[in-house]
């Protein structure tokens, strides 16, 4: 379990983490979500003892990162994939961090073979390529078989296989009862991976709730209907309140009812449904509308005049 307690960080007038709390419990995998400059990065990076706060406090298990007695045995982390010395071998590499945390070669071996890089243990990372470097630095997350685990951006860069790769482990990690924390742009691979999701934005919470529930409170849904008789039934629903918004295909878009709502008041007035699909904003729309407000950097739409 990871709690963080008025975390803050400031550099200079500028607060980047702003008074976070929240936990990260174990047995899921948490999202950590945010936009370019959120404080993200820098909340993972007081986590691990690597910056200090400026006031606040975060915890594993009960305990500071400094107090933690063997910390690669509490918390493994993949923050920068290519923090490697390039010319030590891979095998070298984590022997080095094994050895001052007081774990044992057969552990190294092991956590090669779990990352697929067993084969390549005896070559050096400056020639890897960019999935191997991340395999690499999960064998450092790895190497201490922790209770909890932080990854940045793990996918970043990887080709489908090594997306696919992240996804089952990190699941498999969570289902082994650990604390999973995991950035990532990429919303359609955290829809997959994620069972909840902490967002922040500007330093600052705006959302600690599970993925689906933030789905449902963030977007709209709506409801896709085709008929024959699309004149009639559209003047039906909105009598009943609904909106509809005719699509260039001949559909209906219909807001304010549920499906069996429209497909109720069809069928009570004998209209035939060639069509009637439930309608759910994805991960991607409702992270967008969330955090619209707190992007620092934002692209005026092309051709704008300011
Ligand atoms: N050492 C530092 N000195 C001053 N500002 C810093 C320092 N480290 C980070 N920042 C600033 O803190 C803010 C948060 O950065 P951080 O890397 O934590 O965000 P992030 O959410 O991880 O972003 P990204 O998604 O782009 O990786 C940024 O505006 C960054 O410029």
């Amino acid at each position: 379990m990871i709690e963080l307690r008025q975390l803050t960080k400031r550099y200079g007038e500028v607060a980047v983490v702003d008074g976070l709390s929240f936990d990260v419990r174990p047995g899921v995998v948490t999202g950590f979500l945010g936009p370019n400059g959120a404080g993200k990065t820098s909340t993972m990076r007081m986590i691990l003892g690597l910056d200090r706060p400026t006031s606040g406090s975060a915890t594993i298990g009960g305990r500071r990162y400094a107090d933690l007695p063997v910390p690669l045995r509490e918390v493994g982390a993949l923050l920068d994939a290519h923090a490697v010395h390039p010319r030590r071998t891979a095998v070298d590499h984590l022997l080095s961090l094994a050895y001052g945390n007081g774990i044992g070669r057969r552990r190294v071996e092991e956590a090669l073979g779990l990352v697929g890089l067993a084969d390549v243990a005896g070559r050096r990372p400056g020639g890897f390529s960019l999935g191997m470097k991340q395999r690499l630095g999960i064998a450092v997350a790895l190497l201490g078989d922790p209770p909890v685990v932080l990854l940045d951006e793990p996918v970043n860069g990887l080709d489908p296989e090594g997306i696919r790769w992240i996804r089952t482990l990190t699941r498999s990690l969570a289902s082994e009862g650990r604390t999973v924390l995991l950035s990532s742009h990429l919303m359609s691979e955290m829809a997959l991976t994620a069972d909840h999701l902490v967002v922040i934005g500007r330093g600052r919470l705006i959302a600690d709730t599970g993925l689906d529930a933030f789905v449902r409170s963030a977007a709209r849904q709506a409801v896709l209907v085709r008929t024959p008789d699309a004149p009639r039934l559209a003047s039906l629903l909105r009598e009943a309140g609904a909106a509809v918004r005719p699509g260039a295909d001949g559909g209906l878009t219909v807001t304010g009812m549920s499906g069996a709502e429209v497909g109720g008041l069809a069928g009570a007035h004998g209209i035939v449904l060639h069509e009637l699909t439930p309608w759910r904003a994805s991960l991607e729309e409702a992270y967008l509308e969330l955090t619209g407000d707190s992007v620092e950097f934002a692209a005026s739409p092309a051709g704008a005049v300011s």
